[in-house]
């Protein structure tokens, strides 16, 4: 990238979250990642250019040094951060303003440090050589999968409902979104098949912020927030079809919706299950301590026909998991040790480098949370190592997966069907790669954790008041076998 030759003409809209606003390239794979701050500071940034750089430059050294050291370097692009011409960066902002979301526009794009993030463009990715087919990208963020101890928790409802089915009836309360997703966490992090298959399907008929597609490097299925409309199952359908044509080894132009669903999902679970040649170990532990059910989810236990095998132990789900898990306390028990900290540096402002509370997020950071004492035995190093733990689950909680399925070629696909004509008489799934990725792995402020605990409580009672009341029993059989389909 030739810095000096910029023109906001040669990059597009590609998205954004709550933190950054993100161009891609027309031509190349890779994408700027910008900061964004509140619409109130957009007169007067909140931080130098140096200090911005310094954000992005932790986001780098965080990602590459502690978070693909704990999820595997091989989900991991980090990036690199990018000094850009402000006029590109100004010119750029005006360009793309009327595609941003009217609900994310309480935040501007920052237009005074010049400073980004390059990473791959992970909806564009080259596996393989180029095939007539454009890849299709599925982008989830799976939220948290486990449920906390008992031992740490103030309300019991918190060790039987798992915090994202809480959360929606908050979310659904504050009018964010319009209607409750069905999707479980705990039920895609289960590495049982059908619950696996049962919450991508709740993703793809309320994908809220949790499901995208990408065709080619497109949106082609997302939700819009605050509208009444379902996204368009039919138009995802109709981009899917030509993908998922193949049943009984030939071509089939009358395969059903279903089955080009069904198809797509299976594909989908095979990639979040695959573990890249690991030895396939299981979480146990999740399971046998009944941390990794949730009452609330609308998945009928007793349909589980086989028991679940577990995550294969270098499978994306299952590397994301165990980071979550580093939340051992949470955030109910993490509190007072926040405190503690808190007060610490009240006491001792200078032991804030030593202890690493903004960073550098380098080695020795690593090691602060790795080598953190079983026990609690008073010492503020074990409080910090517990927060900093905590932090690392945060992002762990909040980061998304991309799962890149790249069709293969022509040429691949008939030698792959002359054998597997021989092997399989009766189905063939589609050929792909299939690889994943994993992305935004921002470090979680330290002041963020009151807001944890505030939250936290809002969640939970907002629940206990007007969700509270689990479904009882084997519930909605008809609504978890049935997708809504439109004749197309
Ligand atoms: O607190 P949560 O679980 O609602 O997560 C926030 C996300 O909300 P979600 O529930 O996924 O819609 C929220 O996502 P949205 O803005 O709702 O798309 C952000 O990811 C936020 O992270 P940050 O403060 O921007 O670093 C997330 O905040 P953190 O708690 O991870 O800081
Ligand atoms: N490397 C990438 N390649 C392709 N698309 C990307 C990449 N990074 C981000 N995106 C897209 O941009 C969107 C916003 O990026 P990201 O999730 O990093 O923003 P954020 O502001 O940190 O989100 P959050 O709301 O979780 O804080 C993503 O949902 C994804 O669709």
């Amino acid at each position: 990238m030739e810095l000096d030759k910029m023109d906001e003409n040669d990059w597009k809209y590609h998205g954004e979250g709550n933190k950054s606003l993100v161009v891609s390239h027309v031509q190349h794979p890779r994408v700027l990642r910008l900061l964004k701050y509140p619409a109130e500071d957009s007169e007067n940034p909140p931080q130098t250019a140096e200090q911005a750089y310094r954000q992005i430059q932790n986001i780098v050294d965080f990602s590459s040094n502690v978070m693909s050291s704990l999820l595997g370097e091989k989900f991991i692009h980090s990036g690199e951060v990018v000094k850009l011409p402000l006029e590109f960066v100004r010119q750029l902002s005006i360009k793309v303003q009327h595609q941003r979301p009217a609900w994310r526009c309480d935040k501007v794009m920052d237009i005074y440090s010049g400073c980004a993030l390059c990473l791959p463009n992970l909806t564009s990715p080259a596996l393989h050589q180029p095939t007539h087919t454009p890849p299709l990208c599925i982008e989830i963020k799976p939220k948290c999968g486990f449920l906390p101890s008992p031992k740490h928790v103030s309300k019991d409802i918190k060790t039987k409902v798992c915090r994202y089915c809480m959360h929606q009836h908050y979310k659904v309360a504050n009018g964010k979104w319009k209607r409750r997703s069905f999707y479980c966490p705990l039920d895609l992090f289960s590495g049982n098949r059908q619950r696996m298959h049962f919450a991508i399907r709740h993703l793809i008929e309320e994908p809220q912020n949790n499901f995208k597609v990408f065709k080619g490097g497109q949106c082609i299925y997302s939700s819009k927030e605050g509208s009444d409309e379902s996204p368009d199952m039919n138009s995802l359908l109709h981009h899917l079809r030509p993908y998922f044509l193949h049943t009984n080894n030939r071509m089939n132009s009358h395969v059903t919706s279903k089955a080009v669903l069904n198809d797509f999902i299976q594909v989908l679970v095979n990639a979040l299950l695959s573990s890249g040649g690991g030895d396939g170990g299981v979480v146990a532990d999740r399971q046998a301590e009944g941390r990794g059910f949730c009452e609330a989810s609308i998945f009928n236990k007793e349909r589980i026909r086989h028991g679940s095998r577990g995550l294969p132990s270098d499978s994306v789900l299952f590397r994301i998991l165990q980071t979550q898990m580093l939340d051992t306390l949470d955030i109910e028990g993490l509190f007072p040790l926040y405190r503690q900290v808190e007060q610490h540096l009240q006491d001792f402002p200078k032991e804030r480098t030593r202890l690493q509370i903004e960073g550098p997020y380098n080695e020795a950071f690593l090691e602060k949370l790795q080598k953190c004492p079983a026990e609690d035995d008073g010492s503020v190093e074990y409080a910090v190592a517990k927060v900093h733990q905590y932090r690392v689950a945060m992002t762990a909680k909040d980061c998304s997966i991309m799962v890149a399925l790249v069709p293969s070629s022509e040429e691949e696909e008939d030698n792959e069907s002359l054998s597997s004509q021989r092997q399989l008489r009766d189905f063939r799934p589609p050929a792909f790669s299939c690889s994943a990725s994993i992305l935004d792995l921002d470090p979680k402020p330290f002041d963020s954790i009151p807001r944890q605990l505030r939250l936290d409580q809002k969640i939970v009672s907002c629940y206990l008041r007007t969700g509270g009341a689990l479904p009882k029993g084997p519930v909605r059989e008809k609504e978890d076998c049935t997708l809504l389909f439109h004749p197309m």
